[in-house]
């Protein structure tokens, strides 16, 4: 099982920081706080680890730029906020990694671009050579164009997302707080730290709380999402505290810094992560007791004579959603038909699809190369 010793051997990362720890409190950023942990980016880039930033505090810099006091209520003057601060966000960091002989590049998502397929392969085709270019890829939500529905919300996720997208080794989620604690250490004092557990212990749903800044997003809880995201990769992840003394350093040593999180599957083929990161789902099918157990116990494909019900207007090549008679999800794949066609051929063996539709494209619903299971 990795454990922090294997830490040390960790090649490609992923370090997040986040709004909570970037934005004292809405004062907006201070390249002086960048200095240290850029510094220890820089000597994991020399020794030949490869990263990937991800940052928050767009929304914080244009806020403290305009000197808006309160964060603003409508979608589109936070929107403005987060354009204006960008700038500076990519400026200080461009500015520090410089001073060490490093190019960044300014990367900005949207939940979209990760779901759409063409894009997503993209995404980490140009990842992949950003690295390989030995430049440091400075990555944040596109704020200014995504919409309530299309948006990651927080940067924990997209993280995860990145490091599922580029299989990294290691995912470092640095917040304003020790680690992940049994409880939140702003209301309790007395809380202790949890140094090291498995992303499924059932312990992390209870402990993991919100946030209660204004400025950060997610709180725990979304880092605890994303760690067990970051999982179907492989990557384990350390949520840890950003302002600790050579946090980055010492985290490449091993050394017992904030809450490990470890992976408790193997990685799933890259195709099968993308599938199951999937925020948004086209349409539903409404399996029988039968198809789930296949599936399930099994791993077999979906065959249409499992389907008792079709949900959404969706197109072949999309992904659905395979759900229970109880409406629980239990995998989600890409559908080999569109929904009036699979409507069609609910319940029916695949022999008779070409006397129903006037064509056969393919004997499953959904290929078990492009299913996942949750
Ligand atoms: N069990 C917990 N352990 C540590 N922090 C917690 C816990 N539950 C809730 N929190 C809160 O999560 C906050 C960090 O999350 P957040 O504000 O979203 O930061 P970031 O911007 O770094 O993502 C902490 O300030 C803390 O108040
Ligand atoms: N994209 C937003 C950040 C979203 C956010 O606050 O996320 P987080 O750092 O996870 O609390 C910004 O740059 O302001």
């Amino acid at each position: 099982m990795m454990s922090r010793h294997t830490i040390p051997d960790t090649r490609r990362w992923v370090v997040k920081i986040g709004s909570a720890l970037l934005t004292r409190d809405g004062q907006g950023l201070e390249r002086g706080m960048l200095t240290p942990w850029v510094e220890q980016m820089a000597a994991h880039r020399a020794a030949g680890r490869e990263i990937v930033l991800v940052s928050s505090g767009a929304v914080a810099e244009g806020m403290a730029r305009m000197r808006w006091r309160a964060r603003p209520k409508t979608l589109h003057e936070l929107q403005a906020a987060a354009a204006i601060g960008q700038m500076g966000l990519i400026r200080a960091y461009e500015d520090c990694f410089q001073a060490h002989g490093l190019h960044t590049a300014q990367v900005l998502l949207t939940r979209d671009d990760l779901a759409n397929r063409a894009r997503y392969l993209n995404a980490r085709s140009t990842l992949r050579t950003l690295l390989k270019l030995g430049v440091v890829p400075v990555i944040n939500e596109n704020d200014t164009v995504a919409t309530d529905e299309l948006r990651f919300g927080d940067n924990d996720t997209l993280a995860a997302l990145v490091a599922n997208l580029i299989e990294a080794d290691l995912l470092i989620l640095l917040t304003d707080q020790d680690g992940l604690f049994d409880q939140d250490p702003r209301r309790h004092p007395d809380a202790r730290l949890i140094s090291a557990t498995r992303v499924n212990d059932p312990q992390l749903d209870v402990v993991a709380g919100g946030s209660v800044t204004g400025f950060g997003t997610g709180g725990m809880v979304t880092k605890v999402r994303a760690a067990r995201l970051a999982a179907r990769s492989g990557t384990p992840t350390i949520i840890a505290p950003g302002r600790g003394e050579a946090v980055l350093s010492r985290i490449g040593l091993g050394e017992p810094v904030g809450t490990l999180l470890i992976p408790c599957q193997e990685p799933q083929a890259a195709r099968k992560q993308w599938l199951a990161g999937h925020l948004q789902v086209r349409g539903r099918l409404i399996l029988d007791a039968g198809a789930v157990r296949a599936l399930r116990d099994k791993g077999t494909s979906l065959l249409a004579v499992g389907v008792k019900g079709v949900q959404g207007a969706f197109n072949r090549g999309e992904v659905v959603a395979c759900v229970d008679e109880a409406g629980q999800e239990v995998a989600r794949g890409l559908v080999n038909y569109d929904a009036e066609d699979t409507n069609r051929i609910k319940g029916q063996s695949s022999a008779r699809f070409e006397s129903i539709l006037g064509y056969l494209d393919d004997e499953e619903l959904i290929h078990r190369d492009n299913l996942v299971l949750l």
